[in-house]
């Protein structure tokens, strides 16, 4: 199986709490993989060691082949590494578009003096990135939104604007944590589609999941972690028939 990132050995601790003990793990290069596990597991904290917001105590973490801790948060982005933050969702003053196309860091296009001074190039940059942004507000059948300040579409649609942000960056891997979370019904199953199709045109995407009706239904293979440690991998179907696995998800006599 290729992998795109992995840890290898890693312990993070804050104060005296060890949050994850010798962890190890790859990240196939593509479909979908989960981080599930009890709350206070690890699964959040390893998510920030994936993407370089935390520096582990002791371990080595690889990302795109290179040490994560040699590219650091900004140069982990800039090399194609996108995550969202629990909750992410929109600015809700800007249109959907415009929410998409300031996602795009440009630093010479922010620059009003370069557009005063190339106003053709500004212009044609910019029809570049609605372009862009045109191309994924249609994956994620928000074309119609398009126009619409965030902060009149439903909570489900502002979560996906959230993903649009990261997908107009084009990135070569994807961290969704928690894409369901407060969601009903109807928009789960729409968010589980898209991200299902997201991974299907090609970028693997890791999330961190609480629901496991959402894990089982999107994710190829699973990291289960409790208590800072990995104790299982394997596809859902293979975990969620595992009697001790569940008990250390709900606690021991949920069956009660
Ligand atoms: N910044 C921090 N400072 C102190 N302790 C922390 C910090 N972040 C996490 N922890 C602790 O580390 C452990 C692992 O937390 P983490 O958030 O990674 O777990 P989780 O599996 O994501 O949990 P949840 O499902 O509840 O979000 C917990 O005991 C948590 O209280």
């Amino acid at each position: 199986m290729a992998t795109i990132a992995s840890l290898s050995g890693v312990t993070v601790a804050f104060g005296g709490i060890v949050a994850m003990n010798d962890v190890s793990f790859d990240v196939p290069s593509t479909g979908i993989m989960a981080l599930i596990g009890p709350n206070g597991a690890g699964k959040t904290t390893a998510f920030n060691v994936l993407s370089g917001h935390i520096r582990p105590r002791s371990g080595t973490v690889e990302v795109f082949g290179t040490a994560a801790s040699a590219l650091g948060p900004a140069g982990l982005a800039g090399r194609g590494l996108a995550r969202s933050w629990q909750d992410g969702r929109a600015f809700l003053d800007m249109t959907v578009l415009e929410n998409l196309v300031v996602a795009v860091r440009c630093p010479r296009a922010e620059s009003p003096f370069w557009r005063l001074a190339r106003p053709r190039r500004a212009a044609r940059l910019e029809a570049g990135l609605v372009r862009q942004a045109d191309e994924v507000l249609e994956t994620l059948g928000l074309s119609a939104f398009r126009d619409h300040r965030a902060g009149d579409i439903g909570y489900a649609e502002q979560r996906l604007v959230g993903i649009g942000r990261l997908l107009i960056r084009r990135p070569r891997l994807l961290l969704l944590d928690e894409p369901a979370a407060g969601l009903d019904g109807e928009s789960i199953d729409r968010v589980v589609g898209i991200v299902r199709d997201i991974a299907a045109g090609g970028l693997p995407v890791v999330i961190v999941e609480h629901s496991l009706s959402v894990v089982r239904s999107l994710a190829d293979s699973c990291v289960f972690m409790s208590n800072g440690e990995v104790v299982a991998r394997g596809t859902p179907e293979d975990l969620f028939r595992r009697d001790e696995l569940i008990d250390m998800y709900f606690g021991k006599g949920w069956r009660a």
